[in-house]
């Protein structure tokens, strides 16, 4: 994406940013209201730019015909996920599957692979009504990965995991991140350190830092700044950078 702008109402939430994603696991990092969300909803399509060019699997998105291409290629968790509470994990798999056009005859297969990848399988005929919150999360990430997305944006997939399964998680995104341009929000550093190829930090809609989880680390080994973990320390080193006067022309 080139210079890609994003208002809502008289908010600047994206304000010229310039991203290249190939494949491997991108982690998006920033405050609250830096941008992120925005972000991933431009690239799943679900919100339009106001201003800039964004290029998913070769499509421009500004193109009817290469939204609807890389609509059906592209996996999306959103950060608040609406689901129907009376289908069963199956049956809304299923159902995400169809509207992904998967061909039928593969559906069945394609949605028990998923829904066990995601430690689900014994409860694929379960309402999603009775399912836990992130149990509810994880029926989140099958319909994401259901059609095989060449581009897998994940917003706060890792928010109400409990930790036995935030690690199972970090391994499926180490494999997934291995055939597929995975782009994930978190606020949990320590996710990024032990799943992400890269990092990308954002701090009031512009591009703060960019580097791999090592490099921020390093950057948090000779910093002062606060926090319990190098990655975590790295994080404030590179918003305090970005943030002192006169820093802004120097990155990117
Ligand atoms: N629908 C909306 N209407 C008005 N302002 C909005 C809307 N959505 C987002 N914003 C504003 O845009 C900016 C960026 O918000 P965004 O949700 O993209 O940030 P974020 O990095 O995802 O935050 P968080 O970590 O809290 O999820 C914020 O200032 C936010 O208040």
């Amino acid at each position: 994406m080139t210079g890609l702008r994003v208002r809502h109402r008289k908010t600047v939430a994206l304000d010229g940013v310039d991203l290249d994603l190939g494949t491997g696991v991108h982690g998006l990092l920033g405050p609250n209201g830096a941008g992120k969300t925005s972000l991933i909803r431009v690239l799943a399509t679900v919100a339009q730019p106001s201003g800039g060019r964004v290029e998913i699997l070769g499509r421009d998105t500004a193109e009817q015909r290469g939204r609807t291409e890389v609509r059906r290629r592209l996996g999306y968790l959103p950060q608040e996920f609406g689901h129907y509470p009376g289908f069963t994990v199956r049956e809304f798999v299923a159902y995400v599957a169809w509207l992904k056009e998967v061909p039928a005859a593969r559906v069945p297969d394609a949605v028990a692979d998923v829904v066990a990848r995601v430690g689900l399988a014994d409860r694929i005929d379960a309402r999603i009504r009775t399912l836990s919150g992130g149990m509810v999360r994880r029926v989140g990430i099958a319909q994401a990965l259901v059609n095989e997305p060449g581009v897998l944006l994940l917003d706060e997939p890792t928010a109400g995991l409990d930790p036995e399964q935030r690690v199972e998680f970090r391994e499926l995104l180490r494999e997934l991140g291995t055939s597929a341009t995975v782009l994930v929000s978190t606020h949990l550093v320590e996710d990024v350190a032990a799943a992400c190829t890269e990092v990308t930090l954002l701090d009031a809609g512009r591009i703060a830092y960019r580097g791999t989880p090592r490099s921020l680390s390093e950057l948090g080994e000779v910093s002062d700044g606060p926090g319990d973990h190098p990655i975590e320390r790295g994080y404030t080193a590179a918003l305090r950078a970005h943030r002192a006067p006169g820093a802004r022309e120097s990155v990117r």
